[in-house]
Formats: C-alpha cells, structure tokens, sequence
C-alpha cells in the first residue's frame, strides 16, 4: 500500500531538509522525499498548512511494566507516546522486578511489539536488582536489545561501580545514562532547597546534589574514554560542568525535560504535587543557562522523563506524593509554544533535539525521513491551539502541572513503519469544517 503525504512543509534537520515537499511511503518505508512527487495508485494524505518531521524519539520514558501497571503499561504508555507524537521511545528499568537480565529486556521488546504502536526500546540496570552494589548482565541484556544502560530514579553512587560499568558497556557500545544525584546531599529533599523552600517549610535538595555527581561522572568518563550520558540536567552548574567537558573531548552527553525549561519552583508555592519530580524544579537563573545549553549544543536532547503516577500517590503531603510528571502528551505543545515561538530555539533545532541526536547517542535507527527507513513520521499543526487536559491523556498519569494550560501548536498525525497509529479527532474535525467554510461544498473525503 503506498501512501503519498502532499504539501507539508517538511523538515529533517538530519539531512537538512526544509521546504515545501511530498513524502512517498512504501512498504512502511520512505521511498522519496522531494519536490512534486507522484505515484499515481497512492493513498494521497493532503498536509497543506501543516509540518512533516521525523517520528519524534523520546530517550528518557517510564513504562512501569512489569510491575506498576496501575500507573502505566506498555499499550497505554505506547498510546500516551502516539499521541505526543512519539515514535520511539527508550524506557527505564525502575519497575518490579527490575529489568536487570536479558529474560526481562526481551520482555519488554516482544509486549512492545505486540503493542504495535511504536518502537519500546529498553534500557537496561546498570546494577543487579538497581541496588548499586553488583553490576548486571550488561553484556546479556545488550544482546537482548537493551539499548542503554541505567539504574535511573537512582543514581550510581559507587564510582567504582561506575567506572566499571562504563567501560563494561563501552565494549557493547552502549551509552550508561546516569540520573546524577548524591545521595549524601540529596537525602530527605522534596523540592530545590532556596528561599522557597524555607518559606514552605519543605526540605530541599541542593544543586550540589546533582552537580558533584556529573562532575564525578565527567572524571570518570574523561578517564576510561567511555561515553556517559546525562540524564535530566537542571542546574545551570551541571550545564557549565557539562560545557567545559566537552570542550575538552569527554565523551558526555545530556538531555534536559520540557518541565525544567519551562517552570522554576515558584510552581511548588501551591504545594501542587503535580509539581514534584526529581531533579526537583529550579530558578529562573537555571531555566536561562538550560535554553542557553539547548542552543549552543551543551544540551544534545530534550526528553520527557515521563513518569506517570496514579493519583493515590500524587494526592498526598508534599512530602509524601511521589516524584515524576506524566510528559509524553505535552511536550512537543510546550517546546513549540514557550521556546519555539517566542524564538528562543529555532523550529529546526528543537526537532533535532527531539528526533536525531536522542536516535545517535542511543545508536539507534531513527530520526531522519531519509529513503529507505522506517516511515517513522510524525505530522505538526503549528497554528492549532490547544487547552491541556488531563483527563484527555491517553497515559494513565494524569500528573502534570500543565492542567488547563492553552497550548500552540500539537502533533495531529503519528506513522510508524508507515501506519497511522494516532490521529487528533477534534483537529480532523476542526480541519474538515475550515475546508467546507472556504469551498462552501462538501468536505473532501
Ligand atoms: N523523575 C521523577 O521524578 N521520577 C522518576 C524517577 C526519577 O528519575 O527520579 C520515576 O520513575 O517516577
């Protein structure tokens, strides 16, 4: 079945693609990208007025499965990332039991695929049982498919282990993302510790927390020249940690969240659990050097940490509820209206960040429109304006701090290998209505 997407403005910062152009699928691949494309027994898709990108790719996500799935399983959480646009999406190892052994990565991988929705790629623990004392079958579970290897909502705070650990999985080529966080320094924390938290009476984590561990981290890479991935950077340290070290040739990367660029702490005055995650929300001082990080390549990707919750553990004391924010539905509306909009990053960029660079540091196939890969497609409305809801997500945490906030700009169509796995109906509907009100005729089917 060939299909024929005509008109969008299409764009693959991969390959430096921007402009008008039809996009060819055939047998769920790309088969050409250009200018007036035409196959005459094509399903033609008219996509006038709207953006073609990559299928956006998510390396930081958490699935819960197995063993968490009242807050999300694989089929909701792959339904979650269709309908942010997401056709790829790396997903950590914190659930129960671990995903520590090759058995539970294939696990992951076969649900996923059953799933069918989109690419579920696993990370694997970097330590047996996430306890931070053994390491785990690293070479097992990459020959599994385990595309990385984290004990993320933990850090791994032996550097022993850790050097170990990065030149184990260096041998695999695989990356080690670590959720950077002293323990010693982040114990009893709920929320980033400044005035703020001193006027709430609610512990606080210093940046120091998160910043000695990527400096340690940062050593530990320059010395075993292994690559060392930075999980959700928050502070303007970690960034200038970060910055000099690449400067300098270590093999480091990082990603940052949509929430830590767009939110500071004033959010917790509220004592809204919404907005408790880890890294904990910062200062406005931190969101301008992560922009700044973003824009001169500090920052490679911008991934969700999509940790959905159910509402037993979020509708709690703030210093009980649990960290995390439910992402993947409102990540691509906040990027374009609070960066991309006001200009602080370039449309082009910031679907980089979310489709190419997360695709090469995990080493993956994905993130270019180029012939002959998977059509992986993701389709924008630029100009559609958008209330967040909750209730509407197709996760089943519905924890996010962004509840009632009016959006520009969503993901309207989501392809993998060539098959439409989410459509926006109210936008369809809407579109639909605008073609009969200028026709004055019926719409086109
Ligand atoms: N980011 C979060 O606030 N929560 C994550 C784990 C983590 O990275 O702390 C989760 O799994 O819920």
């Amino acid at each position: 079945m060939k299909k024929l997407l005509k008109g969008a403005r299409v764009l693959d910062p991969a390959r430096g693609l921007d402009g008008v152009m039809d996009v060819l699928i055939e047998g769920g691949k790309i088969s050409a990208v250009d200018k007036e494309v035409t196959a005459g027994d094509a399903e033609v898709v008219d996509l006038t007025g709207l953006v073609l990108v990559p299928g956006l790719v998510d390396m930081h996500v958490h699935f819960r499965d197995p063993g968490f799935q009242y807050k999300e399983d694989i089929e909701s959480g792959s339904r979650s990332a269709a309908a942010g646009g997401f056709t790829t999406v790396a997903c950590m190892p914190n659930t129960n039991p671990p995903v520590d052994n090759a058995a539970l990565v294939s696990y992951v991988i076969s649900k996923a695929e059953r799933v069918g929705l989109v690419r579920v790629l696993p990370v694997g623990c970097v330590s047996k049982g996430r306890q931070g004392r053994e390491m785990a079958e690293i070479g097992d579970m990459a020959a599994a498919g385990a595309v990385a290897f984290s004990d993320d909502g933990k850090p791994v705070a032996d550097s022993s282990l850790m050097r170990r650990a990065l030149l184990y999985a260096s041998m695999f080529d695989r990356v080690v993302i670590d959720h950077c966080e002293e323990p010693a320094l982040s114990e009893g924390g709920v929320m980033n510790e400044g005035y703020i938290s001193t006027v709430l009476g609610l512990p606080g984590t210093p940046r120091s927390a998160e910043e000695t561990a990527v400096a340690r981290d940062i050593i530990l890479a320059g010395e075993t020249g292994a690559r060392v991935h930075i999980a959700h950077v928050s502070t303007r340290g970690s960034v200038e940690l970060i910055r000099r070290a690449k400067a300098e040739g270590v093999r480091v990367s990082c990603e940052v969240t949509p929430h830590h660029l767009v939110l500071t702490e004033e959010v917790v005055m509220g004592y809204d659990t919404c907005a408790k995650v880890n890294p904990p929300l910062r200062t406005e001082e931190d969101v301008e050097a992560l922009i700044e990080g973003l824009k001169d390549g500090t920052i490679d990707a911008i991934a969700t940490d999509h940790a959905p919750h159910s509402e037993d553990e979020k509708d709690l004391e703030f210093d009980r509820a649990a960290f995390g924010i439910s992402g993947l539905e409102t990540a691509l509306g906040l990027v374009l209206t609070c960066l991309v909009t006001p200009g602080k990053l370039s449309l082009s960029e910031a679907v980089r960040k979310m489709t190419r660079e997360p695709a090469g540091i995990l080493g993956v196939e994905a993130g270019t429109l180029k012939p002959g890969s998977s059509a992986d497609i993701t389709v924008i409305d630029p100009d559609r304006e958008w209330t967040v809801n909750k209730y509407d997500f197709l996760s089943k945490g519905k924890n996010t701090p962004f509840h009632g906030w009016k959006l520009k700009g969503k993901a309207v169509m989501t392809f993998t290998g060539g098959k439409m796995v989410f459509k926006d109906a109210a936008w369809e509907r809407d579109r639909k209505a605008r073609i009969v009100y200028k026709t004055g005729g019926s719409p086109r089917p």
